[in-house]
C-alpha cells in the first residue's frame, strides 16, 4: 500500500539523488499522494537500501507533452533521455506528477 513517508528509486540514480543534481521525480497518480513539507525516507527499489531522507517541496500535475529542458534539467538528463526513461516506467501513461523535493541529511539516524 501506499505509504506517503516512503519512496522508492531504481538504484541508478543514487548517485545522482545523493549528489543533489537530481531534484524531481515524475511518478504516475499511483504515487502522487505526497504532501509538501513532508520528510520521507528514500530506498532503493533493488536493494533496499536506505540511503537518505527528502524534503517534499510541491507535487503538481503534468501531461507528458508538458516536459521540457527545465524538467530534464532537474533530471540531470537530456529531454528526449527523460521521455524515454518515464516511457519505459509508465508506458501509456500520460497523466502524470512532478515531485519537486529536497535532500534532507539531518534526518538521517546516524546524525540525528
Ligand atoms: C522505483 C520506483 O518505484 N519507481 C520509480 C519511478 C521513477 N523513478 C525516476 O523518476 C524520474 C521520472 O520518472 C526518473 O528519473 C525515473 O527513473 C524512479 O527512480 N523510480
Amino acid at each position: 500500500m501506499f505509504d506517503p513517508k516512503k519512496m522508492t528509486f531504481y538504484k541508478r540514480f543514487t548517485k545522482d539523488i545523493l549528489a543533489g543534481s537530481k531534484t524531481i521525480t515524475i511518478r504516475d497518480s499511483s504515487e502522487s499522494h505526497y504532501k509538501a513539507d513532508t520528510i520521507v525516507e528514500v530506498r532503493e527499489l533493488e536493494t533496499g537500501r536506505l540511503f537518505t531522507h527528502i524534503k517534499i517541496n510541491s507535487v503538481q500535475p503534468i501531461h507528458f507533452n508538458e516536459l521540457t529542458e527545465r524538467h530534464a534539467k532537474q533530471e540531470n538528463m537530456s529531454l528526449p533521455m527523460l521521455q524515454k526513461v518515464i516511457a519505459d516506467i509508465y508506458p501509456n501513461i500520460k497523466n502524470l506528477y512532478v515531485i519537486d523535493f529536497n535532500l534532507c541529511p539531518t534526518a538521517e539516524p546516524e546524525i540525528v
